[in-house]
């Protein structure tokens, strides 16, 4: 059995200018098993941070379920009080976010805030949480990790801050890490270092991982098992390799044409996808929502489709797969 299921999700967003609901989530089935590592990619605005917030019922207060449910060793997450899922959080499931300024308390050291996770979750005795919070510091391969304890995050640089939050993220060794966007915000030095720490989760504390990222060069070198979301859908899921190797789907094909190459020493012309992302409520629910910026459409793509398994653990939203190969 798998350790997280989100079966026929749909969420809508409350417009007050539209004065109507737009459903930024529809029809999301994805399943996470035990130890692996799972990337969502799609370009901005399809869905992605909504989905995994959705994961820890941090829904925006606009937001209404319009079905569906997120299945937690058999607990609906959506169905617990603020008080069960507080629970959840940070203990069983935590999340790293793209920005750690925005995500760590300003006035808490750092010493306070981790202390305060372990403490909330009855991790250890308050005794001992301080030392227990100076090795998390030197697990997340934070230099003077004793200086660090006793600063606030603004005295502390982009990288350094997005450690501490995955030394809060892991320190109660969660089943689930929510990863969303987490070197987006770090210059390209940086973000090396943080993926390489992340990549350590899977054999250091044997958790499993949703990796969200507009970048698929990280999400291929990071996962197992990957899918593609585009306009609050996911167009595409399988094993990360299978997919980025040969996609089906004309938009992760797209999404991989749009990837920067170095051709001998020259910078390749990157052909990317015409158009742009639809705003989510412009299109018919059960239609292809990439249909007006596919290349490769027919007659067949009005008609209403949904996600199919296509081969072993391979599903994709398209009648015409891989007609582009
Ligand atoms: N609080 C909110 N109020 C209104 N609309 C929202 C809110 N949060 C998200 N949306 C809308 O929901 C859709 C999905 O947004 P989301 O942030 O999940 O996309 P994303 O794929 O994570 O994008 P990005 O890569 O830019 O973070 C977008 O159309 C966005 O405008």
């Amino acid at each position: 059995m798998s350790l997280l299921e989100v079966k026929n999700l749909s969420l809508g967003i409350y417009s007050e200018k539209k004065k109507r609901w737009s459903k930024v989530l529809n029809n999301v089935n994805f399943s996470l098993n035990q130890n692996e590592f799972l990337g969502i990619v799609g370009e901005s605005g399809s869905g992605k941070t909504i989905l995994v917030n959705s994961i820890l019922k941090l829904m925006p207060k606009n937001s209404k379920l319009f079905s569906g449910s997120i299945l937690f060793k058999d607990k609906d997450i959506l169905k617990l009080s603020e008080k069960q899922i507080r629970e959840i959080r940070g203990k069983d499931i935590s999340i790293i976010f793209q920005d750690p300024m925005s995500s760590l308390h300003p006035l808490l050291t750092v010493k306070d805030q981790i202390v305060e996770m372990l403490l909330a979750h009855g991790i250890c005795k308050k005794s001992e949480a301080v030392e227990i919070a100076l090795d998390l510091l030197k697990v997340v391969k934070i230099d003077q990790p004793e200086l660090v304890l006793n600063k606030y995050p603004f005295m502390l640089s982009g990288g350094i801050r997005q450690r501490v939050m995955i030394a809060i993220a892991i320190s109660c060794n969660p089943e689930i890490i929510i990863a969303d966007e987490p070197t987006t915000a770090l210059d390209v030095t940086v973000q090396k270092g943080i993926l390489d720490l992340i990549k350590n989760f899977k054999k250091k504390l044997n958790s499993s991982l949703i990796l969200v990222s507009h970048d698929l060069g990280v999400v291929w070198e990071n996962t197992d098992r990957i899918a593609v979301m585009y306009c609050g859908r996911i167009v595409e899921s399988g094993r990360t390799k299978d997919v980025l190797k040969k996609p089906l789907h004309p938009y992760t094909f797209g999404l991989l044409s749009s990837m920067p190459k170095r051709v001998t020493n020259k910078l390749e012309i990157v052909k990317g996808i015409k158009g742009s992302i639809l705003s989510l409520d412009e299109f018919p629910d059960n239609i292809c929502p990439f249909l007006p910026r596919c290349d490769f459409s027919t007659k067949k793509c009005s008609e209403p489709l949904s996600l199919e398994l296509v081969d072993n653990d391979r599903f994709v939203a398209c009648f015409n797969k891989g007609v582009f190969k």
